[in-house]
């Protein structure tokens, strides 16, 4: 599975947008443009923007203001070509399906529920499972899988219709040591195959290991007010200790040799 090399337009472009619900604008002052091939580490403080923004690339939260261009052109046009992989708190474990099954649902974007999967689409599920480690549990049901797994089932749904573009939200979170790691290296290895890479965290030493660029959200000094970019810029320039005071004004920060971190807010 390779990315289809595509015009030379950045994956991302955005210039001025701001994004929100019902006509309130809740991440504003966004101009910048996103690589192709490029891993964006989107950090910020709980409430600053990240998942509206993710949301805004897929045309899914209101563009209240600016402009969006995604895969050279709007995110409903884009959206096919997108892999998402939502927040783990978002997802229906319950359902009595197998992990082959909520794979297979990957398919379905781009090629519509009713049609008939075939071998290609067989085959496409058995590699984006194989390349997560999980073949050897595709006929388990999702429910009963570990958390980590279950998170490594969804990044194979996201991977098996060969996005050009994937938005990770906090794809992270609750992981042990081992998911975590097989997680980074598949992060480095999409952006390898020219795939563009955005992913929510707030774990700073993520974005260090498997980023090339990062966008780091403040929040606005009242709750009411939307969050805004405190930097943006390929890693070594954009993630400086000044950037992530702006970002995380109320957490304590420390940087030291090569290590930024900052409390973990979702613990
Ligand atoms: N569906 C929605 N309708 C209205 N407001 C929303 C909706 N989703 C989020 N918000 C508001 O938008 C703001 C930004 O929320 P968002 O979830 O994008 O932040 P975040 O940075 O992803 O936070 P977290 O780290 O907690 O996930 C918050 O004030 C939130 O209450």
């Amino acid at each position: 599975m390779t990315a289809a090399p595509s015009a030379s337009e950045a994956a991302l472009v955005l210039d001025g947008a701001a994004f929100g619900y019902a006509g309130e604008t809740r991440v504003e002052r966004l101009s910048l443009d996103v690589p192709r091939g490029a891993a964006v580490a989107l950090i910020g403080p709980n409430g600053s923007g990240k998942s509206t923004l993710l949301r805004g690339i897929l045309g899914l939260a209101e563009l209240t203001a600016g402009e969006v261009r995604v895969l050279g052109g709007s995110p409903d046009r884009a959206r096919r070509s997108i892999g998402t992989l939502p927040q783990t708190d978002s997802r229906d474990t319950t359902l009595p399906v197998s992990l082959r099954q909520v794979v297979t649902m990957g398919l379905y974007r781009s090629r519509g529920a009713l049609r008939p999967i075939g071998r290609e689409g067989r085959a496409a599920v058995a590699a984006a499972l194989e390349r997560v480690g999980l073949a050897a549990f595709a006929g388990r049901r999702f429910g009963e899988l570990s958390g980590g797994q279950q998170q490594r089932g969804i990044l194979a749904r996201a991977l098996v219709s060969d996005p050009q573009l994937l938005l990770l939200d906090e794809p992270f979170n609750g992981l042990d040591r081992e998911n975590r790691d097989a997680l980074l290296r598949l992060v480095r290895e999409l952006r390898d195959e020219g795939r563009t890479v955005i992913v929510s965290t707030h774990d700073l030493e993520i974005a260090q290991q498997a980023c090339t660029h990062v966008l780091l959200l403040a929040s606005g000094h009242t709750p009411d007010q939307p969050g805004h970019p405190a930097a943006f810029g390929p890693l070594d320039e954009a993630l400086t200790l000044d950037a992530v005071q702006h970002a995380f004004q109320d957490t304590t920060v420390e940087l030291d040799h090569h290590t930024v971190t900052t409390t973990r807010e979702t613990e």
